[in-house]
């Protein structure tokens, strides 16, 4: 494991030459709150995801993780600094939906079936009614739901709920996944038969990922580098190379592997310099 303890500009070095799937250049955002009074969430970040990188942000509750996620995909202005994404301001990236979102609560559509649900973001591209309904059955088997298709959001727990959610973000084959702790809500099996899934999916189609996570263990097991920052204002403070080979060969052995402990030690000492975890990180 290699950590870079410094804030520079993280380049994903292999990829340096072709255009970056997300460039963070010093970027900070500072929200108004009331009275006059700041809150400056993020400071001077800078970040580079390669195209097919699978990059996890941590650190401690309110360190501004979601925040730079927000900016990122433009559900939120940065103060300063610039980011692109596939070298377009992030409007023009999120008008050209050049990416997919799954967040902590699922936002599905009351009104529509599992299946209408995953199928919502091809209809809107005017995908077919065949290749759409294809496509919708390949996701529900892989998320587990093939007894639930029909069914609508409320009548699903919210862990099925938020396996619909990252079934249609990924209904799109999209080159970048956003996401914000999106396994937050599931029960541990279904957690980390997800977290298999959603990196042998990765590996598969190519597909770079920001992944906000709390868990060390989920980012190292997900991640070619885990990206940890400092309590609010969020800064970059590490950067842990992972080398457990690529998302198609990470399975469940993995997890008791020494290259993955030696993984998890290095995020664990990037956060805190010592084996205690800082508040709103967790060590499962
Ligand atoms: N719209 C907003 N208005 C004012 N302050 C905000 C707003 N959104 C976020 N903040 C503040 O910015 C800081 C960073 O919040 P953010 O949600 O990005 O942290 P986080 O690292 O994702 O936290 P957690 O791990 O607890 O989910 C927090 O102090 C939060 O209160």
């Amino acid at each position: 494991m290699v950590t870079t303890p410094v804030q520079t500009p993280a380049t994903g070095a292999a990829h340096a030459a072709s255009v970056a799937a997300i460039s963070v250049r010093s970027a900070g955002k500072v929200f108004q709150v009331a009275k006059g009074a700041e809150v400056r969430a993020l400071d001077d970040v800078s970040l580079t995801v390669a195209p097919g990188e699978f990059v996890s942000l941590i650190g401690p509750s309110g360190c501004g993780k979601s925040t730079l996620l927000r900016l990122i995909a433009d559900l939120d202005e940065a103060t300063s600094g610039e980011i692109l994404v596939f070298g377009k301001t992030a409007r023009q990236a999120r008008i050209d939906q050049e990416y997919g979102i799954a967040f902590q609560s699922a936002g599905l559509l009351p009104w529509r079936s599992v299946q209408a649900n995953i199928e919502l973001p091809l209809e809107l591209h005017g995908v077919g009614k065949t290749e759409r309904s294809a496509r919708a059955e390949e996701l529900i088997e892989l998320v587990g739901l093939t007894d639930f298709r029909s069914r609508f959001p409320d009548q699903l727990s919210g862990g099925m709920q938020q396996r619909v959610a990252i079934a249609r973000s990924l209904a799109e084959r999209p080159k970048l996944l956003l996401m914000d702790e999106p396994f937050g809500a599931l029960d541990e099996m279904t957690r980390e038969r997800m977290q298999q899934e959603l990196v042998r999916i990765c590996s598969e189609t190519g597909a770079a990922v920001v992944f906000v996570t709390h868990s060390i263990p989920e980012a190292v097991f997900l991640s070619d580098r885990v990206v940890v920052m400092s309590p609010r204002p969020g800064r970059i403070v590490g950067i842990v190379d992972i080398d457990l080979g690529p998302g198609t060969q990470r399975s469940e052995g993995l997890r008791e592997n020494s290259a993955f402990f030696e993984g998890v030690t290095a995020v664990r000492e990037a956060l805190h310099g010592s084996p205690a975890a800082p508040m709103g990180v967790e060590l499962r």
